[in-house]
């Protein structure tokens, strides 16, 4: 192949995703032309709304895939945690590439860490899992909505509307982004979301040449809990926006992953465990969903679907 051209969302973070596997492919193959056509989601263009209300799932992929599917990109690099459980016919996560933090961040300007925000504090977040999750350890906290790209959270919190926001560690390295306090909010106590810190290279499944192209970047140990990560987000049908998070490592011969539904107010948070052999991981996944189902998740799900059906006007 002489020219790759790379599909992504034109948002600061995404461009940098992309330039990042784009710059990636021209070290390893001096002479090959890498292009990146951007491309607008609908993720991009409904800013004022909780995604949680604007219902559906990879609101943030679908013009993306088209693009690959109509030829006019190669490939497309992804935020994991932005991809629905289920993809399209005919594409496929060809390439994983190595996982960096997948810890999420509580930034303050003014508060050090997460007991000394007062009583009532405002923290912006419009994650549900993130919502969730801070309720659990500080059910006295107030969640305001808070969207837009890294950039405008950072500016909104800098402003002073909040008294703290929570954003994911791996945006912020991209992007080389600071705060005055940093928190990072990691497991046992707070858990990521399904994907959350890894990239994907996704294109047409029938596309051989660029598994050999770029099979150099997959990380096979990345994929195993990645694999492993999906198996239990699509056992539980959710899509990015409930309140699940999934955290799981991959060492020699064993995975071991924890996974989590919560209520939106952190009071009911079924947790469950599992650990095995890596070339099972999607199995585990899968088993791990179904206790937590089963233990009490499925009765949240059905009331988190209920409601977000009911806004759906
Ligand atoms: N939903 C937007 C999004 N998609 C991926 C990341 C962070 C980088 C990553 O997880 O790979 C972010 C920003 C955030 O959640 O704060």
């Amino acid at each position: 192949m002489k020219k790759v051209v790379i599909a992504t969302r034109g948002s600061k973070l995404a461009l940098w995703q992309a330039e990042h596997i784009s710059s990636r492919l021209r070290e390893r193959y001096s002479g090959l032309e890498v292009e990146l056509l951007k491309v607008k989601t609908t993720g991009d263009k409904i800013l004022d709304v909780p995604l949680a209300k604007v219902g559906g799932k990879g609101l943030f992929v679908k013009e993306i895939e088209e693009a690959l599917m109509d030829g006019r990109a190669d490939i497309a690099v992804h935020s994991m945690k932005d991809m629905p459980a289920e993809l399209p016919r005919g594409l496929k996560l060809g390439i994983i590439p190595e996982r960096e933090s997948r810890f999420d961040v509580l930034l303050s300007t003014s508060y050090p860490d997460i007991s000394s925000l007062p009583t009532g504090a405002t923290v912006g977040t419009s994650s549900l899992r993130r919502q969730a999750q801070i309720l659990h350890m500080r059910p006295d906290l107030e969640i305001q909505m808070l969207r837009g790209n890294l950039d405008t959270r950072l500016r909104k919190l800098k402003e002073g509307i909040y008294d703290a926001i929570i954003v994911a560690a791996a945006g912020m390295s991209r992007l080389n982004m600071h705060a005055d306090y940093v928190t990072e909010l990691s497991p046992p106590y707070f858990l990521p979301a399904v994907g959350q810190g890894a990239l994907g290279i996704e294109y047409l499944q029938d596309r051989q040449e660029l598994d050999e192209l770029l099979g150099f970047m997959d990380d096979f140990s990345t994929r195993y809990c990645i694999e492993c990560e999906r198996a239990f987000l699509a056992e539980l049908e959710g899509g990015c926006q409930v309140p699940i998070a999934c955290y799981c490592r991959h060492e020699g011969n064993n995975i071991q992953a924890t996974g989590l539904v919560c209520d939106l107010k952190g009071e009911r948070m079924i947790r469950k465990s599992v650990s095995g052999k890596p070339k099972d991981a999607r199995s585990l996944g899968v088993d791990m969903a179904r206790q937590v189902l089963e233990a009490g998740g499925r009765e949240i799900l059905a009331e988190l679907y209920a409601c977000q059906d009911d806004n759906q006007d």
